[in-house]
């Protein structure tokens, strides 16, 4: 079950979600595809290898954007057009964006930020500059239910990570995030 977390104030709203392998990843970016528009800005944490990615990967297979999702290794940013008439995605690793916000701004990236969704990876304490209103993404390694653990070894524990959405800001305050359920794989 999906866990709904909410502050006092009210600008603030969030939630906790179960997922189960990297299948379900995807899914749950697709379905929170559907909740994004221009100008949206998502930052994802988690330790490496946590389904930043993957995670991504979804969110553009549901804007419809063109070409898949990868690592953004060799670059920084990367923007996948829209197939159809939804914005552009942009995809940013910002693990070396050491000049945080300037550097981002002076990407020189052929499109703007407010006609885009952009997802920044290792965004948190870098780019929240950029938008009064953003969605944090933050994935964890659970082991199987006992949730304070130390992350299971690779390969032998169960594939379930815990993605805790919280939405800051007036554009998120009333956006049902505990509402998601990992889309369907078409
Ligand atoms: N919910 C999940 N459960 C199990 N495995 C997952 C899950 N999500 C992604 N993975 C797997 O974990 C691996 C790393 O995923 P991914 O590249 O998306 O991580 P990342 O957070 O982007 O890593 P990096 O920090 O290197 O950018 C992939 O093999 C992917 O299939
Ligand atoms: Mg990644």
């Amino acid at each position: 079950m999906n866990e709904v977390l909410r502050d006092a104030g009210g600008a603030t709203s969030g939630a906790r979600i179960p997922v189960d392998g990297p299948q379900e990843m995807r899914r749950l970016g697709r379905a929170l595809a559907a909740l994004l528009g221009p100008g949206d800005l998502v930052l994802l944490t988690g330790e490496l290898g946590a389904g930043k990615t993957t995670l991504t990967r979804g969110i553009g297979e549901g804007l419809g954007v063109r070409g898949a999702v990868t690592s953004p290794t060799f670059v920084i940013a990367r923007v996948h057009p829209p197939l159809g008439d939804g914005p552009p995605l942009v995809h940013v690793d910002a693990y070396r964006l050491h000049g945080g916000l300037e550097e981002m701004e002076d990407l020189d990236l052929d499109v703007t930020l407010p006609e885009s969704v952009v997802v920044v990876e290792w965004g948190e304490g870098r780019v929240e500059e950029l938008s009064e209103d953003r969605l944090h993404v933050a994935i964890h390694r659970t082991l199987g239910g006992a949730g304070d653990g130390p992350a299971p070894a690779a390969g032998d524990a169960p594939e379930v990570r815990t993605v805790t959405l919280i939405g800051v800001g007036e554009r998120w305050a009333d956006v049902d995030l505990a509402g998601l359920v990992p889309d369907r794989l078409g």
